[in-house]
C-alpha cells in the first residue's frame, strides 16, 4: 500500500488547496484534493451537493474520497476542512505526515471571500468560521504531526515552512554535542 508524502488539514481559508498544489510542484510529485475528487464523483460542484443531497451525503462522499486517496495517492494530498470530523478518517491519518495549516479568523474570512463558494460559510461567515474552528481545532491538533501558521506568510513561504516542519531532525554523530 502506498500513502501520501504530505497530507494537509485545517479550516477553510488556511490555504490547503493552494499550498498543496505548490508543494507537489516543489517536490516533483502529484497533487490530489479530496474536494475535487468528490466533485468528479458527484458530477457537480460542492455547493450543489449540499443543496441537492445535504451535508450528511457530502460527508459520506468525503469519507470515501479520503479513504481512496490515502490508500493510493503517493504525492501531496489536501483534505477539505471538515474531513477530520469523521472518526474513521482520523484513525486512517494516524502515523501519516499530516500538517495542520493554521490561520486566524480575519485572514481566513478575507481569503475565502476571494474564492470558490463554501456552503458552510454562506451565512454569517465570521461567526460560522469561529464556531467551526472551535469545534475542530482539537481534531486538527490530534491528527497533525506538525502545525504551521500561515498568517503573514505568502503561499511560497508556507510551503517552505511545511517542508521544514516535516524534515527529519539531523542525525546525531559522535561529533554532535549532546
Ligand atoms: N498564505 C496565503 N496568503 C494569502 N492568500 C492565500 C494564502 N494561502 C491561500 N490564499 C488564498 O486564499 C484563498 C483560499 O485558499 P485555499 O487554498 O482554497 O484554502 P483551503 O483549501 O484551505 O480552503 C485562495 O484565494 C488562495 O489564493
Ligand atoms: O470546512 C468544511 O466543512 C468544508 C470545507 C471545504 O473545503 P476547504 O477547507 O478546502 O475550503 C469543502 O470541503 C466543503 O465546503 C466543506
Ligand atoms: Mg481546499
Amino acid at each position: 500500500m502506498t500513502s501520501p508524502l504530505v497530507v494537509l488539514v485545517g479550516p477553510p481559508g488556511a490555504g490547503k488547496s493552494t499550498i498543496g498544489a505548490l508543494l507537489a510542484q516543489r517536490l516533483g510529485t502529484g497533487y490530489r484534493d479530496t474536494d475535487a475528487d468528490i466533485e468528479r464523483t458527484a458530477g457537480k460542484p460542492i455547493p450543489e451537493i449540499f443543496i441537492d443531497e445535504g451535508e450528511p451525503h457530502f460527508r459520506a462522499l468525503e469519507r470515501q474520497a479520503v479513504r481512496a486517496a490515502v490508500g493510493e495517492h503517493p504525492g501531496v494530498l489536501s483534505l477539505g476542512g471538515g474531513a477530520v470530523m469523521d472518526d474513521g478518517t482520523r484513525a486512517l491519518l494516524k502515523g501519516l505526515p499530516v500538517v495542520f495549516l493554521d490561520v486566524e479568523l480575519a485572514d481566513a474570512v478575507r481569503r475565502v471571500g476571494l474564492d470558490a463558494p463554501r456552503p458552510l460559510l454562506a451565512v454569517n461567515p465570521r461567526q460560522r468560521w469561529r464556531e467551526l474552528m472551535e469545534a475542530r481545532r482539537p481534531l486538527y491538533t490530534e491528527v497533525a504531526r506538525a502545525t504551521v501558521s500561515t498568517g503573514g506568510r505568502t503561499p511560497a513561504e508556507v510551503a517552505d515552512a511545511v517542508l521544514k516542519a516535516l524534515a527529519p531532525p539531523p542525525a546525531r554523530t559522535p561529533d554532535t554535542p549532546q
